[in-house]
């Protein structure tokens, strides 16, 4: 079989998007072909696989497979991507539409200029902040309490963690100088961490101002990204319940591959801008 396919990327996250419109795929074959396509040997080469498809609630609908098969509720660079894609395709023929994720329905706006969408802004939606909704267990205390620099010890580190979901589950831990973060240490031992039963994306932030942070991540279920769009959310929002950033402010996110612009505004929700860019066209071959 031949599937047809469009690599994206947003700030270097990149994925394999299949316009279900058009391809039909088995539901079980999905895992394993996020898997093949995320290959960089034997594959395409990518962070995982998405899917655009027909939405009974939104203009479009997406899912997202992770490069080691598991499916995940929500991707911020996907969003994006898929927001760009569903236009480009002449799917949505308005500028500002909805699209549907696990996690819900966000609503995308795409800049065209002379006919080309780059930048996808969308309001993400509120932040869940309750420790039992990230989901995280802890020994004691109640699962309605705020993970808010709580003291989390990983190995010999001791760290301080603060948990957000943007509908799938993150946990930030703040360094002095990201460029000594111990990702490839606590990336990995965090992200299946028995305190977060169903994984965890593993994000790092230095503080630079107010305005702007730098931000690494391992991603659950792909490992180290150049980006992650709704980490970066969860990052900001983190600031600004550390003090570190302010509510209703801008807060430029310096990812591996470039920048996101955020803002947690006053009204709960988190809005996230950035580039959306189609790398290459093709088919895959699945055996
Ligand atoms: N890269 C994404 C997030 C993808 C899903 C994540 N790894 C998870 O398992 O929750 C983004 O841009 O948000």
């Amino acid at each position: 079989m031949k599937i047809p396919f469009t690599k994206m990327h947003g700030l270097g996250n990149s994925y394999i998007y299949v316009d279900g419109f058009q391809t039909q795929i088995n539901e079980s074959d999905l895992p394993l072909l996020a898997q093949s396509v995320s290959n960089v040997n034997t594959g395409i080469g990518s962070d995982g696989l998405i899917l655009m498809l027909p939405s009974d609630v939104a203009d479009v609908r997406m899912r997202i497979f992770n490069k080691d098969g598991s499916e995940a509720m929500n991707c911020g660079n996907g969003i994006r991507c898929v927001a760009k894609l569903a236009y480009d395709l002449g799917y949505v023929t308005k500028e500002q539409f909805e699209i549907e994720a696990k996690s819900g329905v966000v609503t995308a706006e795409v800049e065209v200029e002379e006919g080309v969408v780059n930048n996808v802004t969308v309001d993400m939606g509120k932040p869940e902040l309750k420790r039992g909704n990230i989901p995280m267990v802890t020994l004691t205390g109640d699962d309605e309490d705020h993970v808010i620099s709580d003291p989390f010890l990983v190995g010999e580190e001791d760290l301080y963690a603060t948990a957000v979901s943007m509908g799938n589950p993150h946990v930030v831990f703040y360094v002095d100088d990201i460029s000594e973060a111990p990702i490839d240490s606590v990336g990995p031992a965090v992200t299946t961490d028995h305190r977060f039963p169903e994984g965890v994306n593993v994000e790092f932030v230095e503080v630079l101002n107010e305005r702007e942070i730098n931000f690494r991540v391992w991603e659950r279920g792909s490992g180290i990204t150049q980006a992650c769009g709704t980490g970066a959310c969860a990052a900001v929002v983190s600031s600004v319940l550390n003090e570190h950033s302010r509510r209703n402010e801008e807060v430029i996110v310096h990812l591996d591959g470039g920048d996101l612009s955020i803002t947690w505004q006053d009204d709960g929700h988190v809005l996230m801008k950035g580039p959306a860019v189609t790398v290459a066209e093709g088919e895959f071959f699945l055996d």
